[in-house]
């Protein structure tokens, strides 16, 4: 599609069918809309279920694989179902399959975690040996490395779900993005934002993506009216530092990147054993236009420290 859309012909934007991903959707609808000058009637949001979605009694690790909540929409797309597609980008893999492009960011929302608990103020506060809840490789490494002695159980499903185990006791205390939690305008969640310091956060966590076929041109012009170039450029960094560690959902990873002025960039990343016993983290900064290489050459030291089966533990 590279005409004008409109009430009788809309852009079709294909999302997941959680209550984030349609708030991600509709944000971006409004914010093409009011880019282009355009009715919101001429968008369309369309629901797609992914392997993901449906699985929702396994770890996500068990499933298995890269792009367990993109694969269909990016089906949908070449096939021209859909014409974009709205994603959250921590839950997308670095490379995008041929025939799509994604290149255009949102301005990113808060990239903190938040520890969310109806009964303690923080890690700190935990009682021990408490037992916490998250699917989040990441999330359980880095919490184990601070505090041994807790427990972790799986914990999947969306933000209402992960709020009713909580409530019936499953687990004392949970992790949900800010970010997520700012977009479906949780407020009323107990939540305490976590500092990078404390918890480094996952890849592009907070930051909403479009993909789009690249054949399609002319939507490659209307994306980038809405396209936030801090965002990309922090992303670039971020996401490098991801695929030189072949960054799966199987590994427990964080990085984040800053604009710290003067055209520079400072980048942090971490890598963790499962089980917490090892974390391994850098720091480094450069120009903007060197973020990758930044990432890359961050992500090649790293595994130089950590050697052979540094993640099998
Ligand atoms: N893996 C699920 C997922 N993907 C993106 C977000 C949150 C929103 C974001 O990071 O943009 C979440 C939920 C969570 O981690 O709380």
């Amino acid at each position: 599609m590279t005409d004008t859309p409109t009430p009788d012909r809309p852009l079709k934007i294909g999302t997941r069918g959680s209550p984030l991903a349609l708030a991600q959707a509709h944000e971006t609808r409004d914010r093409l809309a009011a880019a282009h000058g355009l009715p919101g009637e001429a968008f369309e949001v369309v629901v797609i279920r992914t392997t993901g979605d449906r699985v929702v009694d396994r770890p996500l690790k068990e499933i298995g694989g890269k792009g367990l909540f993109t694969k269909e929409i990016e089906e949908a797309m070449l096939s021209g179902a859909i014409d974009i597609a709205v994603h959250s980008m921590k839950d997308m893999p670095v490379a995008q399959p041929e025939g799509l492009v994604l290149d255009c960011y949102l301005p990113r929302e808060d990239p903190r975690d938040a520890f969310v608990s109806l009964l303690h103020a923080g890690i700190k506060a935990l009682p021990d040996g408490a037992t916490v809840g998250t699917s989040s490789l990441r999330r359980k490494a880095q919490l184990l490395h601070r505090r041994p002695d807790l427990h972790v159980v799986e914990f999947r499903g969306n933000v209402q779900t992960r709020l009713r185990k909580l409530e019936s006791g499953v687990a004392v205390a949970t992790f949900l993005a800010v970010a997520g939690l700012n977009r479906l305008g949780a407020d009323d969640v107990p939540q305490a934002p976590i500092a990078p310091e404390d918890m480094l956060p996952a890849v592009a966590q907070g930051a909403i993506g479009i993909e789009r076929r690249a054949s399609d041109e002319g939507l490659g012009e209307m994306l980038a009216a809405i396209h936030d170039r801090a965002t990309g450029e922090r992303l670039a960094a971020e996401r490098a530092f991801l695929a030189a560690l072949d960054g799966s959902c199987e590994t427990p990873i964080a990085g984040l990147a800053e604009l710290i002025g003067d055209g520079r960039l400072r980048l942090r990343g971490e890598i963790l054993a499962h089980d917490g016993s090892r974390c391994l983290a850098d720091e480094a900064e450069a120009q903007i236009a060197d973020g990758a290489a930044l990432g890359t050459d961050m992500a090649r030291r790293l595994l130089a420290q950590a050697g052979p089966g540094f993640f099998d533990s």
